[in-house]
């Protein structure tokens, strides 16, 4: 923190120079940070009076929502990273702030005492923070010196506004557009010097998320001169499209490679910009997305790349060059031949999933809706897609919305679009919203036990004229969509609650479905080899396995976060193996897996590596599946049950674990059920010997 005196003298020094300006009537030309005085001589232009009392927003409600949706985009992708700032400043008695182009706040989170305070100057969301309206502020005057600046308490033009210490840094589209800016305000008397520096990287982040969620059908090139600035915010993005050209760069590439946004077009093909073959980067990627190549750029200049390729540009890259479509194609036994995941290639042999499958199949292409439920993580968005893609319209859209992602006043427009000049400030061409978008093709709505009533109500209505009116829309466009609802929610329950629309539910649910949990599952072992094949986006290098020692401890523990949790688990232990290992042993799993399967710490695993000493074996060449009324057990009640969990650590222990177990403890049975989380008569049975 500045110390006080200093603090102290700096606001002497510019409360003598308000004095002077106002006796005088002359900006003064030093004293000040330069964009504070050229902010102070424009609302001297103005005619603002330095004197004037606190001005209530000139704006209503209304104008604040069609500000939000004006930039429902810019508010979607700053949301987390304002919460994220905010982390970073908790009880620093500030508030993080997001103002459109405009200067009208959208969005405000901040300490609960200091937000108070702030709306006694209207420092909140629906006003207004533009010169005009407030004065030199730090919102207002980075929007106009299209710069990061910094207001410090006197240095506001307005008396009234000499409360606050505002660090305010500006917002671009990678076209160069301006869309806002990011502002950290606090108490004058609590300036902290780095957070002008953290309102930077919120709006640095802000724009990267922009760009990718842009170009999420682009391979994302990221580079830098050191190895070390790729993967920080530093480094240069490049959006690249399947057959090589480079579509878009955004402001750290720009000023990496020395161009401006109106140059970006002149890039043209990735060949002109740099030494290689663009397929042979795209083939390296696909082999192993966390690998750095050095490149050369024409230029000569060497810098360090990291390619990453989503799956709707594998899907898109289908009709690339031959030989950039070639090197994308990794095997994925989840993916049909078209390199779409199918309902066919999703079944990995647990009863409970195949139940659900062979429901979907059956409906598919039937216009019936189907309502997915799962927990989070269990594969719901998934299957959808696999639904989507086994049936009639797979060559259609398919159109995903996250209801519980969408603030609640924007979800409108974006799932029922607005047409040109509905309202002040909407997109001249208007928008088409989400539910149109999907017409020929699929509409899934994620988390749909998220939609707020009113906007049931809206969607029932479609569902019921298979029309869409868009905003400010005279007539009502007819829709043709295969509806895909998820939630992790008990939808009966939301409705018994008041929450959910009865007639909603019966709507949307024609066929329900219940996706397993995975800690309820017996197809694990398949499931693991699935990941490490790269269904994720990393796929393992070739021969790697989980041991199954591992594979012991990955059964017994419960998945709270499901297929998506096993899949961030394995992807940090492929990261954690050396050079040419390929197998995935328990130390390499995360501490709370371990503990979970009362497993020792990975510091204490040497012996988890001791080979099987064949000697002193017992007899376990002919291991017995589990009994039939085992195997048949419903899954879903397995996982609740706690006296069952020996059970289903059982199921995916394979003949390896048993026998690597045994030999581990020499023969002594009890340790070795006790090592590998099951009862002792479980180990008997495997081993096809009476207990
Ligand atoms: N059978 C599977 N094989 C391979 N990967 C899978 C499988 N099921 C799910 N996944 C992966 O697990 C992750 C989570 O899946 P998905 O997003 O479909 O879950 P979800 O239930 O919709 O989650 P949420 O409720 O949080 O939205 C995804 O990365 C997905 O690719």
């Amino acid at each position: 923190m500045v110390d006080n005196t200093v603090r102290a003298a700096q606001a002497a020094v510019v409360e003598s120079l308000r004095r002077q300006f106002s006796s005088s009537g002359q900006v003064p030309d030093a004293g000040l940070p330069i964009p504070v005085l050229r902010s102070w001589a424009r609302c001297q232009r103005l005619g603002l009076d330095m004197g004037e009392r606190v001005r209530p927003p000139s704006t209503t409600r209304g104008d604040l929502m069609v500000a939000r949706e004006r930039s429902a985009a810019l508010l979607a992708h700053a949301s987390g990273v304002m919460e994220h700032l905010h982390e970073q400043i908790r009880s620093s008695g500030s508030m993080v702030l997001l103002a459109d182009a405009s200067g009208m706040i959208l969005h405000g989170i901040g300490d609960p005492a200091f937000v108070d305070r702030a709306s006694r100057v209207v420092l909140q969301a629906g006003a207004n923070w533009s010169e005009c309206e407030r004065g030199t502020n730090a919102i207002g005057a980075s929007l106009i010196e299209r710069a990061p600046v910094e207001v410090l308490g006197a240095e506001h033009y307005l008396d009234c506004n000499g409360v606050l210490t505002c660090s305010a840094a500006p917002i671009f589209d990678w076209r160069g557009e301006l869309l806002g800016a990011l502002d950290i305000s606090g108490d004058h008397r609590s300036h902290q010097p780095h957070t002008l520096g953290l309102a930077r990287m919120g709006v640095r982040l802000v724009e990267r998320r922009l760009f990718e969620s842009e170009h999420a059908r682009h391979a994302l090139l990221s580079f830098h001169p050191r190895p070390e600035g790729v993967g920080c915010l530093q480094e240069g993005l490049l959006a690249i499209d399947p057959d090589g050209e480079i579509v878009a760069a955004d402001r750290q590439a720009r000023a990496l490679l020395g161009v401006d946004e109106r140059r970006v077009a002149g890039l043209g093909n990735f060949s002109n910009l740099f030494r290689g073959g663009f397929g042979t980067l795209i083939g390296r990627a696909a082999r192993d997305p966390a690998a750095l190549v050095e490149l050369e750029l024409r230029s000569g200049a060497r810098v360090h790349v990291r390619v990453r390729v989503s799956p709707a540009w594998q899907a898109g890259a289908q009709a690339a060059p031959a030989s950039a479509a070639r090197v994308v194609a990794t095997p994925d036994p989840s993916r049909s031949a078209r390199g779409r995941v199918t309902l066919e290639a999703l079944s990995t042999g647990d009863p409970a999933l195949q139940f659900a499958l062979d429901r979907c199949a059956r409906i598919v292409g039937r216009n019936i809706p189907i309502l997915i439920q799962g927990e989070s993580g269990s594969g719901k968005e998934l299957l959808a897609r696999a639904c989507h893609n086994s049936g009639p319209r797979a060559d259609g859209p398919f159109v995903a919305v996250n209801c519980a992602a969408i603030p609640e006043n924007l979800i409108e427009s974006e799932l029922f679009g607005y047409v040109g000049g509905a309202f002040t400030g909407a997109r001249k061409e208007g928008a088409v919203g989400r539910i149109q978008q999907a017409h020929g093709g699929t509409l899934f709505l994620d988390e749909i036990g998220d939609m707020p009533l009113a906007m049931q109500a809206r969607l029932l209505r479609v569902l019921q004229e298979r029309c869409v009116q868009p905003v400010g829309a005279g007539s009502a466009v007819p829709v043709d969509i295969a509806l895909l609802c998820a939630t992790h929610r008990q939808l009966g329950e939301q409705v018994k609650a008041g929450r959910f629309r009865e007639d909603l539910y019966y709507r949307v649910n024609g066929l329900s479905v219940q996706l397993p949990p995975l800690r309820a599952r017996s197809d694990l072992q398949r499931i693991v080899r699935r990941l490490l094949d790269g269904s994720s986006h990393h796929p393992a290098p070739t021969g790697v396995e989980a041991a199954p020692e591992t594979m012991a401890i990955l059964a017994a523990y419960p998945w709270p976060g499901n297929i998506r949790q096993l899949q961030n688990v394995l992807e940090v232990a492929l990261a954690l193996l050396d050079e040419g290992e390929t197998r995935i042993l328990p130390l390499h799993l995360p501490e709370e897996v371990l503990q979970a399967a009362g497993e020792a710490s990975p510091y204490s695993t040497a012996s988890h590596s001791v080979p099987p000493r064949s000697g002193s074996l017992h007899s376990v060449s002919s291991l017995s599946p589990l009994p039939l009324s085992e195997r048949e057990a419903r899954p879903a009640r397995l996982a609740d049950d706690p006296d069952l969990l020996p059970l289903r650590r059982a199921r995916a222990l394979d003949d390896d674990a048993i026998r690597a177990a045994i030999a581990r403890f020499d023969g002594n049975l009890s340790a070795a059920a006790r090592h590998l989380g099951v009862a002792r008569n479980t180990l008997y049975r495997r081993m096809g010997r009476p207990f």
